[in-house]
């Protein structure tokens, strides 16, 4: 789908491979009866994807932002917040995390005390309710979104749908309790969709599936701790310029882990998910 300056919105087809476009992209289009075709892509100022051992998915394309959208239920997974934050970072593309559902207030404190890390090392946390009757933190969050592009990502039940359907008139996205269907495996939300805002076509949020498994294949094991802000900011102190921050003597990053004997700048939590993660980035490539 391919939708023009002033807004008409037309099915083109791709010409060939280097014209295979996706959300977010702008393109080269020539009209040929009622449909058109894609002649060329135009080149990207960013590309956000996850990939996995056998293959590369892409979200989106021309991003200004990523919101991230959590919620004090159902909780959160601090790796898959970690690798959405990760995969931001090696794109430059700056990643918001909403904490839905703030009317909720026992899982929210704990949820909000969990992002503490994340606020320390700079990244936005906005604390919201997305409930319709009365909800908080609206006014800001339309703030951050005027005049944007903003892939939206989050789990299954955090209010991505809710989101949708607040604020974009008519579009609505399915919402619904979290059931045993969806445990099962049925997603509500199955392609990746382009909504405009606003009449004038400037702010817009981009709502894609995926973020339940976010391969980081495409980065490089000792590129990881440059993209996790709290570890790369230790690792200035490490004694040798090639530290993994695994096991070796005087490293700058395992001197601040928290633990119970032990004050730190990185919580134990996130040094354990880059553990985690430079195993599995440091597996053998295909
Ligand atoms: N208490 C509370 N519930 C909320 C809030 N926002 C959304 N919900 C509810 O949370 C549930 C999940 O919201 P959805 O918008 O369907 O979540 P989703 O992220 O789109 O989930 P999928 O459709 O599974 O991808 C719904 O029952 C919403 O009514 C909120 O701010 N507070
Ligand atoms: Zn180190």
């Amino acid at each position: 789908m391919v939708e023009t300056p002033d807004g008409t919105r037309l099915i083109c087809h791709p010409r060939g491979k280097k014209s295979q476009a996706l959300v977010g992209d702008r393109v080269q289009w020539q009209a040929s009866e009622d449909e058109g075709t894609i002649e060329r892509v135009l080149p990207r100022k960013n590309l956000f994807y996850r990939q996995d051992e056998i293959r590369t998915k892409s979200f989106a394309a021309n991003l200004d932002q990523v919101l991230i959208l959590i919620a004090a239920e159902p909780e959160f997974s601090e790796t898959q917040l970690t690798r959405a934050l990760i995969a931001a970072g090696a794109e430059r593309i700056t990643p918001v995390i909403a904490l839905n559902k703030s009317d909720l207030a026992v899982p929210f404190e704990r949820a909000s005390k969990r992002l503490e890390p994340y606020r320390r090392m700079g990244y936005r946390v906005l604390p919201m309710s997305l409930r319709a009757d009365g909800g908080a933190g609206h006014g800001e969050l339309t703030e951050l979104l005027a005049g944007k592009v903003t892939l939206v990502l989050g789990p299954s039940g955090a209010g991505k749908s809710t989101l949708i359907n607040l604020l974009v008139p008519g579009a609505s996205a399915l919402t619904g309790e979290i059931s045993q269907a969806l445990n099962s495996g049925k997603h509500t939300t199955t392609s990746t969709t382009w909504y405009w805002v606003d009449a004038e076509r400037s702010t817009a949020l981009i709502d894609s599936p995926g973020f339940q498994e976010f391969g980081l294949h495409h980065i490089e094991p000792m590129q990881l701790a440059h993209l996790m802000p709290d570890i790369a900011q230790e690792a200035t102190a490490c004694k040798f310029y090639n530290c993994s921050h695994l096991h070796e003597p005087g490293c700058g990053v395992i001197a601040q882990v928290e633990s119970a004997t032990q004050a730190g700048t990185i919580s134990a939590s996130r040094y354990r998910i880059y553990g985690e993660l430079f195993a599995e980035l440091s597996q053998t490539r295909y």
